[in-house]
């Protein structure tokens, strides 16, 4: 079982040098899934990420009438009929966010039931502010426990033009609404609720991708989006890199004082993790308060890299780290303390990282619980490039956002001993 496996990180005795290029971005790769699959006729997808999160995002669209191919490893071509049909069975979608939450969404523009379901970590991932907006739009939906499985009765359109929409858990919940709306036959006004949210740039993302298949949106106020009725329109879309994966490159490379290549330059993403660079290029003079609210992906990273900083770390703006794929503040508090006691501690939401530049050469033998979080398995994978004994628990579930991960570290020559998973 891979839930066994564990693999340990070798800290190599030279700087990481070569060229790495992240793969596509997951971000842009479900968004742009989502609206091809809506879109009427084929579009092709390339620069494409392949991994957990995406397959289950193709394989939801298939079910429900999406003829999906992949010609290459980094290619989608989606043919969609302009309209997705009731699936046979309950969607499953793994631990998947993006996935879950943008079809939650469109599930009301398909005439009949739709079921959203994931693993058993989905499951712990709220859902019920999605599900009370998806309500005022006049969809009948329901989930019995705040997060999924939901059930979806769509008929293929909303009931109400306007809606307000809690975001404060996930900006996810903004764009699943915003995606979903061009579907409908009137314009649709969606409004945050209450103060502007964390991840805003995600939504920008998701309107940026709308835009590029066909869609109108404007922002009559900062906190107020208008969708037209427009649907969606065939088109062949280039998907950037993943800034969250190229974080883990930039930290290797500063840890390592090393030249890593990625091909691509931290200002020409438009994803929010890209404003990590700057905190990561900082190392070993990080900043003593990091607002992690805009660019929450990149928190492990840069709260592994804080251990080995000058001086002491404080995260703020991170309390939505806490309905991850796992609790991220707990997991980061846990994993660094089993480093060294008192490495890093929560303060109610904040994370606070001591620094130690004295660790880089220890041996300090720590296995690393990854709660099956990708993130949480690759962030500790760079503490291991500097201390002797890191293990890293559960390694596959890197497969979730970067497949090639650990052949990555391994091609700049960082040797990985134990069960090397096979993704
Ligand atoms: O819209 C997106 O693509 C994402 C939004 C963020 O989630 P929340 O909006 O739930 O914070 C981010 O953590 C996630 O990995 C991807
Ligand atoms: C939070 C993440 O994913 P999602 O919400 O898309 O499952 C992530 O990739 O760090």
């Amino acid at each position: 079982m891979s839930k066994d496996q564990k693999l340990t990180v070798l800290p190599p005795s030279h700087p990481l040098k070569g060229r790495v290029s992240p793969p596509g971005s997951k971000s842009i790769t479900n968004r742009a899934l989502l609206l091809a699959g809506l879109a009427k006729g084929t579009s092709r997808l390339t620069g494409a990420l392949k991994s957990d999160d995406t397959r289950y995002m193709a394989e939801a669209l298939r079910a429900m009438g999406v003829d999906i191919t992949e010609p290459d490893d980094t290619t989608f071509v989606v043919t969609g009929t302009g309209k997705l049909l009731a699936p046979e069975q309950p969607l499953f979608l793994g631990n998947a966010g993006t996935a879950t939450r943008f079809l939650t969404a469109a599930a009301a523009l398909v005439e009949g039931e739709v079921i959203v379901d994931g693993d058993e970590h989905m499951r712990k991932r709220p859902i019920a502010p999605l599900v009370k907006a998806l309500t005022a739009l006049g969809v009948d939906i329901r989930s019995e426990t705040g997060c999924p499985p939901v059930v979806v009765n769509g008929t293929g359109d909303f009931g109400t033009d306007r809606v307000e929409i809690d975001a404060g858990l996930s900006s996810q919940y903004v764009s699943a609404l915003l995606m979903a709306a061009a579907g409908a036959t009137r314009p649709i006004n969606i409004a945050l609720a209450g103060d502007d949210i964390g991840a805003r740039g995600y939504i920008d993302l998701t309107v940026a991708a709308m835009r590029a298949f066909g869609a109108e949106v404007t922002q009559p106020s900062p906190s107020v989006w208008q969708v037209q009725p427009t649907g969606y329109a065939a088109t062949d879309y280039l998907i950037e890199p993943d800034a969250s994966a190229a974080t883990y490159l930039w930290a290797a490379e500063v840890l390592t004082r090393g030249d890593i290549d990625l091909g691509v330059k931290a200002t020409t993403f438009s994803q929010p993790d890209a404003k990590a660079y700057e905190v990561i290029a900082s190392f070993p003079h990080m900043p003593a308060v990091i607002d992690g609210s805009q660019m929450q992906d990149a928190i492990p990273t840069l709260a592994v890299l804080a251990a080995f900083n000058a001086t002491p770390v404080r995260f703020v703006g991170i309390a939505n780290l806490r309905v991850k794929e796992c609790d991220r503040i707990r997991a980061l508090s846990t994993g660094l303390s089993n480093i060294r006691s008192g490495l890093a501690t929560e303060e109610g939401d904040d994370l606070v990282v001591a620094s130690d530049p004295a660790l880089a050469g220890q041996t300090l033998p720590a296995d690393i619980d990854t709660f099956a979080d990708h993130r949480i398995a690759m962030s500790f994978a760079l503490a291991g490039l500097k201390i002797n004994g890191i293990t890293i628990l559960d390694p596959a579930c890197v497969a979730k956002t970067y497949p090639r991960y650990w052949d990555e570290l391994s091609s700049l020559g960082v040797a990985l001993e134990g069960d090397r998973p096979d993704i």
